[in-house]
């Protein structure tokens, strides 16, 4: 459970927000006042019941037979969020993956701003990127330091990224989004968020094992003889 101001919401329920947050943001792009909760769903690809439950725990929302307010909706979950401020977002390893996610356009769109790119590689460093020049990461302190640094995407290689990221908590920060291979010991205010795609694709990999099971279609099931089932969906694209 986290708490945000003064309600405590379970974590699965954080992790959907920015989704809703999107689906909101769309509709208001759109021109579109009022939503159903219904509606919410689909555009954010969960269960409505899943939706109405996790809105249940920011508070109260939504009028019977009008629906929810797009605009006071989409505020109140960017506020639960923290997105009220801006982020300030590093990245360290501007490696192919530290590349690609430097020059992502939608972080202004969600409250994050880029403002510093650090490597160790001397052939990397001084080379620009998303219109950054690339730091060495020996200046990561006084670099963090000076730009306000609140959170930091670690994309370096495994073998460097508890270093790395220790260096990085040393200066404050207590968010990190890590892509690097491992499973970092930090304190326990420190909040990681790991991204495995391989393992994603390993999840997909077992539902279609365990689809083509049920179809009979004799391709092995993936844990014995019971046919497997596959972990509670949230809709049609599982957010967890
Ligand atoms: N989680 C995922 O889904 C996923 C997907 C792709 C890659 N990865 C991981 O992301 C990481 C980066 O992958 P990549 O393909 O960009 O690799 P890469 O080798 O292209 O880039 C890594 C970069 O990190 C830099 N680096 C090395 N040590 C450093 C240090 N101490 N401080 C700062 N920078 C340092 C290197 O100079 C390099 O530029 C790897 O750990 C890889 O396994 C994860």
């Amino acid at each position: 459970m986290i708490e945000i101001g003064e309600v405590t919401v379970p974590a699965a329920t954080v992790a959907r927000l920015p989704y809703y947050l999107r689906a909101l943001r769309d509709l208001t792009r759109e021109g579109v006042d009022t939503t159903s909760s219904s509606e919410l769903a689909e555009r954010s690809g969960v269960g409505s019941a899943q939706l109405r439950k996790d809105l249940s725990y920011l508070g109260s929302f939504g009028t019977r037979g009008v629906g929810y307010d797009v605009e006071s909706l989409s505020s109140y979950i960017a506020a639960a969020l923290g997105l009220g401020s801006e982020h300030r977002l590093a990245i360290v390893g501007v490696g192919n993956l530290g590349h690609a996610l430097a020059n992502y356009s939608g972080y202004a769109a969600r409250g994050f701003c880029l403002v510093a790119l650090l490597d160790a590689d001397p052939s990397v460093v001084g080379r620009e990127a998303a219109g950054l020049v690339v730091e060495h990461v020996d200046e990561l302190e006084r670099v963090l330091g000076e730009r306000d640094v609140s959170m930091v995407i670690l994309a370096t290689p495994g073998s460097a990224a508890q270093a790395v990221a220790e260096r990085v908590v040393a200066c404050g920060v207590r968010e990190i989004l890590s892509f690097s291979p491992v499973a970092l010991q930090l304190p326990d205010d420190v909040v990681v968020r790991s991204v495995d795609v391989a393992g994603e694709l390993q999840i997909l990999a077992f539902h279609a094992a365990a689809r083509n099971a049920q179809q009979g279609d004799g391709v092995a099931r993936p844990d014995g003889p019971s046919t497997p089932r596959a972990p509670a969906e949230v809709g049609k694209n599982s957010v967890t």
